[in-house]
């Protein structure tokens, strides 16, 4: 495999990363990684802290460049991490069209404040917002450019267990309605087996793929099923026994 530079964009939604490297001085960060995304997939990504599960996202969303490998990924990419990074002098409606075109912005953006549940509150200031609220306007701004991937660093790990359950239904009906694959990072399990079509674990560098599991409903739903799924990958994460 060689280990040229190159980053491409395509029309197609889906991803392909092929034995990326990142390094960081003499770390290895990223030691030729491999994974790819389907159209409209939902993949989530686990790891343990530090194992460079931000450094991909930062890859695939365009704003660092791998020192080898490939990453073919989508032209319409958005991102959304842990902080809700609005800005603060700019009231919702404004943080949501910042960087949109074209005369139905504003009706655009005003549809997906709808969608994640801000209707009426578009002329709030972000530090009127609560946390769940905050998050949900990095949604509405992800969503409006209608992107073909859609990557989301940690996006409720700030968010209390009631509101993050809120946002997973929230993430789900997004899905149907915007049919974007998505990239998601989290610590949780249980976030990982509500949300996910497949579940993938990062560690010394790299992506195992005989670690990773394809959910169906009928998986999610069935509570023996779920339970050996994450006892599964708790070992995986090295937390077995932990809760
Ligand atoms: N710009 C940078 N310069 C130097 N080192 C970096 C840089 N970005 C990341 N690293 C290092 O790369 C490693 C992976 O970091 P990364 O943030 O990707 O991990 P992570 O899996 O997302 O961690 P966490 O789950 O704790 O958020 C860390 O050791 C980090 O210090």
């Amino acid at each position: 495999m060689s280990s040229t530079i190159a980053t491409e964009r395509r029309r197609q939604t889906g991803v392909v990363v092929e034995q990326v490297v990142r390094r960081f001085g003499d770390r290895v960060v990223l030691d030729h990684l491999d994974l790819t995304l389907a159209d409209e997939e939902l993949v989530i990504l686990l790891g343990p802290s530090g194992c460079g599960k931000s450094t991909l996202l930062r890859l695939l969303a365009g704003l660092d460049r791998p020192d080898g490998g490939r990453v073919e990924v989508p032209a319409r990419r958005a991102i959304v991490f842990q902080a809700d990074r609005l800005l603060p002098w700019q009231r919702v409606l404004r943080n949501v069209t910042l960087g949109l075109h074209g005369p139905d912005a504003e009706q655009r953006a005003l549809d997906v404040l709808a969608e994640v549940g801000l209707s009426g509150r578009e002329k709030a200031w972000p530090k009127e917002l609560s946390g769940g609220e905050a998050q949900r306007v990095s949604l509405a701004r992800a969503l409006v450019s209608e992107p073909e991937l859609v990557l989301l660093d940690e996006p409720f790990a700030a968010l209390d267990a009631i509101t993050r359950l809120r946002m997973h239904d929230l993430v789900r009906a997004l899905r149907t309605k915007h049919h974007a694959a998505m990239l998601l990072v989290t610590h949780d399990v249980d976030e990982a087996i509500a949300l996910a079509d497949r579940i993938v674990v990062m560690s010394n560098g790299r992506i195992d793929t005989s670690h990773e599991v394809r959910l169906s409903a009928v998986d999610r739903e069935a509570s023996v099923a779920r339970e050996e799924l994450r006892a599964r990958l708790l070992a995986d994460l090295g937390l077995a026994g932990q809760h």
